[in-house]
């Protein structure tokens, strides 16, 4: 079989046409130069001696990358590319959802017992991320800890908010095979579909692994039309070792992350769809300890792509200067003191307005680099959840930024739902030097606050 770019391209997931050239192929590849990214090598280097093609590495620092390769097969490469596929749908099926939520306000948002928002999102992302990690990796072999559980489903009024659930996995599992996975062989029952949703029932802790799902972040953002983020990360004794984030109303023009509430309709008339895929959206991704972080375009928003999808690294801002970062936090106050945040951020000499962002997307703003800081202090006696922060946190370490608690401690993902032990708040930031002033910050204005 020739070695040409489609033919290897069709074996490995992350190639595409506009990445680093890292190769020349002798002596019968076809076409002269081949690009490919640089975050699955190993699978590269398989497809390679399947060909059983030399090939001679264009720098030294290639050579070296494709020998750690050739020995070190990369680990989590393959519960990474099914959970950046399973988020690419999820996504998709969140846009579906929105889209019919904003134009038909048709009561299908539901309060849960604590009067937070959920949808059918919620619940159908649940359902559907749980069912193709089960396919995957056989149903056994995953635990699963996720925000969302059946009982409003089930309740003897609940059977039109339930057929719209399972109608709404069915649909987005029918588009399985355009990401590159497999679906079922016939549409899910609504007891499979409460079965997955279920299924993700894990305590978590301090050995094994385990996944960590929260199907829609910042919830009240997707019902307002805003912001919010699908979050998928895998925990292996009590450390985040992988983590995904779809964002998928994230404007690639990042001045327009602030226009909250207005967002929808501006994006809507201001950017008609263009066969430019990146106008909004991406799902960002790192493995633990690899150094990098990604992101790729949503595949669902240009049907002319299909898998595999071209991604692209991502860095956190060089900016040390509190004067000219931005700092993100909460859009709600009862998620967060803007109180105190506004007087740290006087004291650190921050010039501009803070960035008040639904859900996860604060943590990919500060990775992908269009903001500096992110800031959280909840009511005391709130206890964080697991899901809410653990993709955030490994995307911004790899992508060179540093996450803790409040006074500089590390999260600790290994007890169990909450993030037991943490102290005061989370910091994010974009490096070592700024993360220091704001700990100071804090540490110097925390006994007069009233938090
Ligand atoms: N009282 C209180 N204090 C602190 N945090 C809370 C609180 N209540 C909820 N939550 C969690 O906040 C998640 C959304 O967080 P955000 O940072 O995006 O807040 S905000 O929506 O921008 O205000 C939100 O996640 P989702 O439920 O997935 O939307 C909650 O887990
Ligand atoms: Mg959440
Ligand atoms: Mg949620
Ligand atoms: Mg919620």
């Amino acid at each position: 079989m020739p070695l040409n770019c489609s033919s290897l391209a069709a074996r490995v997931p992350h190639v595409s046409g506009s990445g680093r050239v890292i190769n020349k192929f002798t002596p019968n590849h076809v076409g002269s130069l081949f690009f490919i990214h640089h975050q699955n090598p190993s699978k590269y280097i398989v497809s390679l001696s399947n060909f059983n093609q030399s090939c001679s590495s264009s720098t030294m620092e290639d050579q070296r990358n494709l020998r750690v390769a050739a020995s070190e097969p990369e680990k989590y490469y393959k519960e990474l590319d099914v959970a950046v596929r399973a988020v690419q749908m999820a996504c998709a099926l969140c846009q579906r959802v929105q889209d019919s939520l904003i134009s038909k306000t048709n009561g299908q948002v539901q309060s849960k017992d604590d009067n937070s928002p959920v949808t059918v999102a919620d619940w159908s992302v649940q359902a559907t991320v749980s069912w193709l990690l089960s396919k995957s990796f056989g149903r056994k072999n995953v635990s699963i800890i996720a925000e969302e559980d059946v009982q409003k489903l089930s309740e003897a009024d609940a059977s039109g908010l339930l057929a719209a659930v399972v109608n709404t996995v069915n649909e987005c599992l029918a588009e399985a095979p355009r990401f590159g996975l497999e679906g079922p062989n016939m549409a899910l029952g609504a007891s499979e579909v409460l079965e997955a949703i279920s299924h993700c029932n894990s305590t978590g802790g301090p050995t094994g692994r385990f996944w960590t799902l929260d199907p829609v972040d910042g919830t009240l953002g997707f019902v307002r039309g805003d912001q919010y983020a699908v979050a998928l990360a895998l925990i292996e004794d009590g450390e985040v070792v992988l983590g995904v984030l779809g964002c998928p109303n994230y404007p690639m023009r990042k001045e327009w992350l602030s226009y909250h509430h207005r967002y929808h309709r501006i994006i809507t008339k201001l950017t008609p769809p263009t066969s430019e895929s990146w106008d909004k959206g991406f799902v960002t991704y790192a493995t633990k300890g690899s150094g990098k972080a990604w992101m790729q375009p949503l595949l669902h928003a240009n049907k002319k792509l299909v898998w595999p999808n071209s991604a692209r690294p991502v860095q956190v801002s060089s900016i040390d200067d509190p004067a000219s970062a931005t700092f993100c936090e909460p859009v709600e106050k009862a998620n967060s003191s803007h109180s105190f945040t506004a007087g740290l951020a006087h004291t650190m000499g921050l010039r501009k307005q803070p960035l008040r962002v639904y859900s996860m997307v604060k943590y990919a703003a500060i990775a992908r680099g269009d903001a500096e800081i992110f800031m959280k202090f909840a009511r005391a006696g709130y206890k964080e959840k697991i899901w809410d922060h653990a993709a955030g946190v490994v995307i911004i370490e790899e992508a060179g930024g540093v996450v803790t608690d409040a006074r500089g401690h590390p999260l600790d993902f290994s007890k169990g739902i909450y993030l037991e032990g943490l102290d005061r708040g989370i910091i994010a930031s974009a490096g070592a030097k700024l993360h220091e002033k704001i700990i100071s910050a804090v540490d110097a204005s925390w006994d007069s606050s009233s938090l």
